[in-house]
């Protein structure tokens, strides 16, 4: 809208529609208010509950998967069932969700061709997947190369032609299936490394040196860019993606299945780690969590590995939870303040590493707490501030056993 086309934006949401045509976002995301401020504006942005008629529709509702980790594509046979009364001659269908291997060529193309008109001929249909990063989207809309992936050639390059308006980056054509397959593998290459990280994470724990320290100095290698560590995986993408794969491929994407259930243990091992932390309190033990979104900096809370956390922590009657994050209101746990949230604590976790974290008031959280353990799994705190304040930390990914103390010893007194 903001290069000069016309945008109807339709959701099933009138809530999101009332508040786009007031000029309004539903979503936390930088700098976004003021482009859709300045779109809606210009007359170029209008948002509605139900389709116009129009020279292209682009498909981006959610994708997420079912309690037995199978795709729900609901939303995107709805949506695409929503377009067919509204489709012309000459018009273009792009698929933006991230989708199973298939969709375009064996759901959407079949709904479509209830419009009566001849698919690749009349009608130029395809998908080009997604890639921005949540908290840089508008940066990475337009800058990020993309994939255009047709159900045929001219598809493709008709589609091509409708991002040139506002893209940047490179723009690669390719099959529709092809381009899901891309979508699908970036997430799941995050999501494996990742795994790879966690899974060091708890090795380093086992044999008493820092995975952080070996992260850091084995990436000093020019090939290697081992991910970090963390309390687990979340967001609706990393956790969501490769199942996608999965369903489909069972008895071959083994590697891919192991990664995310790798990842989707990092809650009970953070729980494990806590209990361990903890073990001499006989009484009910008060956790102070700091953060519960997906990832620093954003208010989306979506597949949290701290919700999980909290989730476990709840089925046990000897935790007693209490919850800060600068992004979140209403969570049932939610502390007024970072001082509230300590009061009769026993342990400060640090879940994500918001740059709201970076400066804590420490010595007064300190003040208010029984117990003073301080467990960072975010690499994320100052050691020596923590443990001047009178903290004991722990580290996610680091076990300080004494082989670590002496041999730490051993190099210094060499040095
Ligand atoms: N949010 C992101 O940064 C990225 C999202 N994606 C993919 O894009 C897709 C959408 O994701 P989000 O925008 O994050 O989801 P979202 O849940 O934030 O928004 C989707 C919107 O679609 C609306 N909707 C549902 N059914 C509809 C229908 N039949 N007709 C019209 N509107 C309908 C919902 O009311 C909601 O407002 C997913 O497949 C996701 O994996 C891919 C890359 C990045
Ligand atoms: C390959 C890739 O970078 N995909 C991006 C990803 O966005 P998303 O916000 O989910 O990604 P993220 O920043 O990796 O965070 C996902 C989760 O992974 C965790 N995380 C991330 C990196 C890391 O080294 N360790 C780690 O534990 C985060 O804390 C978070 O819980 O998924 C998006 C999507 O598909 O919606 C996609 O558009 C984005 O480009």
């Amino acid at each position: 809208a903001t290069h000069g086309c016309k945008v109807i934006g339709v959701d099933v949401n009138e809530k999101v529609v009332d508040a786009l045509n007031r000029g309004e976002i539903t979503i936390e995301e930088p700098y976004l208010d003021i482009m859709v401020q300045a779109a809606v504006r210009s007359g170029n942005l209008i948002a509605d509950t139900k389709p116009h008629e129009a020279d292209a529709f682009i498909i981006a509702v959610p994708t997420p998967i079912t309690e037995e980790k199978k795709a729900d594509m609901s939303y995107v046979i709805a949506a695409t069932e929503t377009i067919v009364p509204y489709l012309r001659k000459g018009n273009i269908v792009i698929l933006e969700s991230t989708s199973p291997t298939g969709t375009v060529e064996k759901l959407i193309v079949p709904i479509l061709e209830k419009s009566g008109f001849k698919i690749g001929e009349e009608l130029y249909v395809g998908h080009s997947p997604e890639r921005v990063l949540p908290g840089k989207i508008l940066w990475e809309l337009v800058n990020n190369n993309r994939i255009v992936g047709g159900i045929n050639r001219i598809s493709a390059e008709k589609i091509r032609d409708l991002y040139k308006i506002f893209v940047n980056g490179e723009i690669f054509l390719t099959t529709a299936t092809t381009a899901e397959m891309c979508k699908l593998m970036e997430n799941t290459f995050r999501d494996v490394n990742i795994a790879l990280a966690n899974e060091l994470a708890k090795i380093c724990e086992n044999i008493g040196i820092n995975a952080w320290e070996v992260i850091e100095l084995a990436n000093k290698h020019p090939r290697v860019n081992i991910h970090q560590p963390g309390p687990g995986v979340g967001g609706h993408c990393l956790a969501v993606d490769p199942w996608f794969i999965i369903e489909k491929n069972p008895d071959i994407a083994k590697i891919i299945e192991l990664s995310r259930k790798t990842n989707d243990s990092m809650p009970k091992h953070v729980l494990n780690r806590i209990d361990e932390i903890l073990k001499d309190i006989k009484r009910t033990k008060k956790i102070s969590i700091l953060g519960i979104t997906y990832k620093p900096n954003i208010d989306d809370m979506r597949e949290s590995p701290i919700i999980e956390l909290i989730d476990l922590m709840d089925e046990r009657d000897d935790y007693e939870v209490s919850v800060y994050d600068p992004y979140v209101k209403n969570h049932k746990y939610q502390a007024k303040d970072l001082i509230d949230v300590a009061k009769n604590s026993d342990l400060i976790l640090l879940a994500v590493h918001h740059d709201d974290f970076k400066n804590l008031p420490l010595s007064d959280m300190a003040k208010v707490m029984r117990n003073k353990y301080f467990f960072d799994t975010r690499n994320f705190i100052n050691r020596e501030e923590v443990e001047e304040k009178g903290f004991k930390y722990i580290l996610l990914g680091e076990s300080k056993s004494l082989y670590r103390e002496t041999c730490l010893n051993e190099v210094a007194a060499t040095i």
